[in-house]
């Protein structure tokens, strides 16, 4: 078992995600009164320990400090539907997430082990989760990261019914570090990705609007509606392409998706109303279902009315009017005015400092909210910035500028590698960013066989006929890996470097690369060695006349040594007989 901080342990790994592994963990002591909750000592926990290159970049650090108290605010909301971040831990290089163990699978493991869900439980099962976006962007949080795989079910036991609860909250936002996710690899999921996300576009609450009509798609047929062979591939489908109504998807269930999908943010529903949406088309399209619930299931449309000021991500998008500064908000306050605005970088003072305002950059290392009261009037303005220096802006990811060109240009996507010395936010790594090992897209299965999990879950036998295997799925996006570390123009300038000619094999070889050429040369001319040592022992030893007298090795040794011994004999009688007639006295 091994200590993380001085109040928690670690006991078992529960499993691996792109931006870190979970435990099941044990607390030692009672936490401080920073923690959310503060627990017994040997109380069961779950501990997100963040991948050690989060962990290594302080941009992450910076920027987990800042989430603690949005965080730890949002555990203390103590919603029936959000798994609690009770703790936060930030020890030496260890960065860690203490959450309430949920005792049950992720949705993701569920749908791949008994299919896709009926439209009511679909709907049911969604509404609890646009309950629990609801409480979270009532307190000015998005999630940005919403998949099956971040929702996790309790309950399900002894007719129990299954009880979704959101986690990884803010995960997203601090694995969204440029030294991390800009030069490597972009955290999150294609196949849940909001049109204005794949754009670069600013983003809002609408984003998880969006990621939960993909949920509930995916939960009625068993598969996301956009799939595609590569992951820009599947973003331009959510960018541009309309989701076709599948076949078992009742009427009013589909126009709550459909008005989930749409293009554009504003019009999508609010997740309040999205939740009231959902619960009158489970009453209205269940069997048992009255005339009256019927017909409100089919004028579901006018219940999903948008939200009149959707929360702002900070740091997506351009600002106003061609500004390159991001646009910042103080969204919480204006749905919370609970004295937020008082942050204090989140670590070590007051828990109800508000860091929900995060500076872009989050790099100049100063608290948020620095005295800023939103007053509930203006939900959206500019960030103040911090002494003389503006905050410097972040730029789309160099996969959103290569789109959004190759869309101007009207030719088709490819990605190509970003060079290190045209990143402005490159920095030489430490060591090798590590890659999810299930980057590899598997191919779907045959009807009857097990579905691969893009999870990277032991296979499992399908048990419902209906449940279709999902497309190649493009679960997390691979940043181009950048070509090697080279030295920056000004030295090389001044001390010019000559290119190497390449490796290689002379001008006249054969140019052709042929698999296991080396290894066939060897065996020639070992071959050619042994027909010479054969032909010199034929012809210089006496194998020829042991063969003709047909007589074998070791008869033809012993003879050596009888013929030896008997040489020796006479040469021995000689020697005697020479003494013996020697006079005597004489040599
Ligand atoms: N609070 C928890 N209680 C019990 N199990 C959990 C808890 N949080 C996560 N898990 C389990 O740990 C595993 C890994 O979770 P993690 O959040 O790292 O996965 P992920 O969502 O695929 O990754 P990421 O969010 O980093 O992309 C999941 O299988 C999940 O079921």
């Amino acid at each position: 078992m091994r200590p993380v901080g001085s109040k928690y342990l670690l006991e078992e790994p529960l499993g691996r995600g792109a931006t870190g592994t979970v435990w099941r963990g044990r607390q030692r002591e009672t936490a401080g009164s920073e923690a959310a909750v503060q627990g017994e000592p040997g109380e069961l926990v779950a501990i997100k320990v963040l991948k050690e290159e989060l962990a290594h970049d302080p941009d992450v650090v910076m920027r987990f400090l800042r989430e603690r108290s949005v965080l730890l605010r949002l555990a203390a909301a103590n919603h029936t539907n959000i798994v609690r971040t009770r703790d936060l831990v930030v020890e030496g290089e260890v960065i860690a997430l203490v959450m309430d163990l949920i005792d049950g699978p992720d949705l993701h493991r569920h749908l791949y082990e008994n299919g896709p869900m009926t439209p009511v439980g679909a709907a049911l099962l969604t509404a609890q989760i646009a309950d629990a976006l609801a409480a979270a962007h009532g307190k000015g949080i998005v999630h940005r990261d919403l998949k099956p795989a971040n929702v996790l079910l309790a309950g399900g036991r002894d007719g129990q019914p299954l009880r979704p609860m959101l986690t990884d909250f803010g995960i997203a936002r601090l694995a969204d570090s440029p030294g991390v996710t800009r030069a490597h690899e972009f955290v999150g999921t294609p196949s849940y990705v909001a049109p204005e996300s794949a754009e670069g576009r600013e983003q809002t609450s609408a984003v998880d609007i969006y990621g939960a009509g993909i949920l509930l798609y995916e939960l009625v047929t068993g598969q996301p509606p956009f799939g595609g062979s590569n992951t820009l591939q599947v973003l331009q489908r959510h960018i541009s392409e309309r989701p076709h109504r599948p076949d078992g998807v009742p009427g009013p269930l589909w126009t709550v998706i459909e008005r989930c999908l749409r293009k554009s943010a504003d019009e999508r529903p609010s997740a309040s109303n999205l939740a009231r949406a959902l619960r009158t088309v489970a009453a209205g399209i269940n069997e048992h279902a009255t005339p009256e619930q019927r017909n409100a299931a089919l004028g579901v449309g006018a219940l999903l009315l948008p939200e009149a000021s959707p929360v702002r991500v900070p740091g997506t998008g351009i600002g106003p009017e061609g500004s390159s500064e991001p646009t910042q908000v103080l969204p919480g306050g204006s749905r919370d005015a609970s004295g937020e605005g008082r942050g204090d970088g989140g670590f070590g003072a007051d828990p109800d400092a508000a860091t929900n305002v995060l500076p872009t950059t989050g790099r100049d290392g100063e608290g948020e909210g620095g005295g800023r009261r939103d007053d509930g009037l203006n939900a959206t303005r500019a960030m103040p910035t911090h002494g003389a220096t503006p905050p410097e802006p972040e730029g789309p990811h160099p996969w959103e500028e290569q789109m959004r060109a190759a869309r101007d240009r009207n030719e088709p996507t490819r990605v190509q590698p970003v060079q290190q010395p045209q990143d402005p936010l490159y920095r030489p790594p430490q060591r090798q960013p590590q890659r999810r090992p299930q980057q590899q897209h598997p191919q779907p299965p045959a009807p009857n066989q097990p579905r691969q999990d893009p999870y990277g879950y032991p296979p499992q036998q399908p048990q419902q006929q209906r449940y279709q295997p999902p497309p190649p799925p493009p679960q997390q996006y691979q940043r181009p890996v950048p070509p090697p570390y080279q030295e920056p123009p000004q030295r090389r300038q001044a001390e010019p470097r000559r290119e190497r000619e390449p490796r290689g094999r002379s001008r006249g070889a054969n140019p052709m690369r042929i698999p296991g050429l080396g290894c066939l040369k060897g065996c020639l001319f070992m071959l050619l060695i042994l027909v010479v040592i054969g032909f010199l022992i034929w012809n210089f030893t006496p194998l020829q006349d042991w063969i003709a007298d047909g007589r074998s090795f070791w008869d033809t040794v012993t003879d050596w040594f009888d013929d030896l011994r008997e040489m020796l004999g006479l040469i021995d009688e000689a020697q005697q007989t020479v003494d013996d007639n020697l006079p005597d006295g004489g040599e």
